[in-house]
């Protein structure tokens, strides 16, 4: 294991009493511009840096001694499995720091919850990390960055948030980076954990938590990235009336190591789509079976045999996040039970 890993961690605060918290600038909206005060959806994204978003909130002085680091600066749609391993690494960097506290990485909210889930099992410390973005642009006459960004690093510099994984907070709510999911194009409340519900409220300079995600996560998720430099080929293949296996096996000759069906309903598969995902294990792809649904759980040979076809069922993981687990359990093993019980586990 690497030697910058914490794998337990207290917070010790600068002699000033204040906690310590660096913001890792990724890009995004928050960092976006556009062309008058009220342009709100046709913006450039990553625009402005870490600095100007830090200057831009002077109430952040009162409740951390922040630090920013630009880490690189993207619009989210273009995250990348090498830029998850980039930020991953550097996040463990600093986490053995005794003089970091939490970390705030600002980011395009497209793939927010994708970068939280990987960030959740990957990160080796139980010290805050909370994610946030915004959906209107920093020129924005209503500009939901400056409040997002002055929470997440309340949230980043609290006690109250120590061990409960990697965090997303915007529009003054806290959800776990397991269940989180974007769910409106273009409103500011769009991040929601449907059904099961968000963690807790942000308000009055500190959090309110209510409830916690029981699946384990951070310091306590086996998965090492430390020596990695890329990670499996995990792909998605999306369930709909009248669908063909073409993509499917498109991305299996391209090398897929493990595809991800986002089935209809409760993970169906179609008979035009089955004998691809059969054959493809039959190479050795693991076949992942999740739901377009967005909301419950894939049963296990629920509405196909896994047990017969050595599939692994999602649980209650979307597509998208499914992905990173799959790929995650990849670089440890290639037997579809083991991937299983990960799945029941993360
Ligand atoms: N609101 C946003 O941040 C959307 C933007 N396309 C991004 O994800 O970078």
């Amino acid at each position: 294991m690497a030697a910058a890993l914490t794998l337990s961690a207290t917070m010790a605060f600068a002699a000033d009493g204040l906690p310590n918290v660096t913001i890792l600038a990724t890009g995004g909206t928050i960092a976006g511009t556009g062309a008058t005060s009220t342009t709100t959806v046709g913006y450039t994204a990553a625009k402005v840096g870490v600095e100007k978003l830090i200057e831009a909130v002077p109430e952040l002085k009162k409740v951390a001694n922040v630090k920013g680091e630009q880490v690189f600066q993207i619009a989210s749609e273009n995250m990348t499995n090498d830029h998850w391993l980039k930020l991953a690494k550097r996040v463990n960097e600093l986490l053995a720091q005794k003089d970091v506290d939490g970390i705030v990485i600002t980011h395009g909210t497209d793939t927010i919850e994708e970068t939280a889930y990987f960030l959740n099992l990957t990160v080796k410390s139980t010290k805050p990390v909370v994610i946030v973005g915004a959906m209107r642009p920093s020129t924005a006459i209503s500009a939901d960055g400056p409040v997002n960004l002055y929470n997440a690093v309340t949230l980043a510099g609290s006690k109250d948030a120590v061990g409960k994984g990697v965090l997303v907070a915007l529009n003054d709510q806290i959800n776990a980076g397991r269940d989180v999911s974007k769910t409106n194009t273009s409103t500011a409340d769009t991040f929601r954990t449907p059904e099961l519900g968000f963690l807790g409220y942000m308000q009055d300079n500190r959090p309110h938590f209510y409830r916690q995600v029981v699946r384990k996560h951070t310091a306590e998720a086996e998965f090492d990235i430390s020596a990695l430099d890329s990670l499996p080929q995990v792909d998605i293949v999306y369930g709909y009336a009248n669908n063909n296996r073409t993509a499917l096996d498109a991305l299996v000759k391209a090398g897929a190591k493990g595809i991800v069906h986002a089935g209809v309903g409760n993970g169906s598969l179609s008979n035009a789509m089955k004998p691809g995902l059969i054959e493809a294990r039959k190479q050795g792809v693991l076949i992942v079976r999740s739901s377009r649904v967005g909301n419950g759980i894939v049963a296990r040979n629920g509405e196909a045999n896994d047990d017969e076809l050595d599939f692994v069922a999602s649980d209650s993981l979307n597509p998208q996040k499914a992905r990173i687990l799959l790929m995650l359990a990849l670089t440890k093993t290639t037997d579809a039970k083991a991937i299983q019980k990960m799945f029941y586990t993360y």
